[in-house]
């Protein structure tokens, strides 16, 4: 069955809609002002608490120091998302799995990650995170696979989502934008159960 992520919680009630579609995993933005999404450590570890258990805790970040990991790690999150580059050495020092995330306008380190063993899944996004933007799907089929798991987001909505994994052979599925509300402020639960539901089916 096909993972499915849903991104940029911010409040309780959207963790609700998480738990009761039942995806894979939840990201929050963390550390990272410039988002309309981003949420303090403190916020991010009350949202936890109400999360079922069986869904994965992810910390979404752009280019993190060893002290936010560290605080990441502290609050009991379970896996940390990476945008931009880290660093060989910095990689070492962390101690919960990382999500990598890739723009696919530039896919040139692609390879190293294949070598960290505490790297356990690829995104593959568009330019800009969190834009709702989606890039062409091709781009992807020449990516080699490994054993970890891979996702494709950017854009990604409970109507485009069946067409996105026809063309390309990822492992599931990720969104922010398309499951919220018109107003853009904050998620839509009927949105949610859709998107969840038909990445359940592929
Ligand atoms: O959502 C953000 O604002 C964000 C900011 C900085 C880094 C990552 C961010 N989101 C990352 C995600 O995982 C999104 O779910 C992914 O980019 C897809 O976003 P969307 O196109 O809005 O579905």
């Amino acid at each position: 069955m096909s993972l499915v992520k849903i991104c940029g919680i911010t409040e309780e009630q959207e963790v609700e809609y998480v738990n009761e579609a039942g995806a894979d995993f939840m990201g929050m933005v963390m550390f990272f002002p410039k988002s309309k999404r981003n949420i303090t450590v403190e916020k991010a570890s009350s949202l936890i608490k109400i999360l079922n258990p069986e869904i994965t805790s992810v910390a979404v970040t752009v280019e993190p120091t060893l002290d936010q990991i560290r605080e990441i790690e502290a609050a009991g999150i379970q896996m940390i998302q990476i945008h931009g580059d880290v660093s060989e050495e910095l990689l070492q020092e962390i101690r919960i799995p990382v999500i990598k995330a890739f723009n696919v306008h530039d896919l040139s380190s692609y390879e190293r990650y294949h070598q960290a063993d505490i790297v356990k899944g690829y995104i593959f996004d568009a330019q800009t995170p969190g834009s709702g933007k989606t890039f062409n799907w091709s781009v992807l089929s020449d990516i080699p696979h490994d054993e970890k798991f891979a996702l494709l987001a950017g854009g990604l909505n409970p109507d485009n989502v069946a067409e996105a994994f026809a063309a390309t052979h990822v492992d599931g599925a990720d969104t922010s934008s398309g499951v919220e509300n018109d107003t853009g402020i904050g998620k839509d639960r009927e949105k949610i159960l859709r998107f969840v539901a038909n990445v359940k089916k592929q």
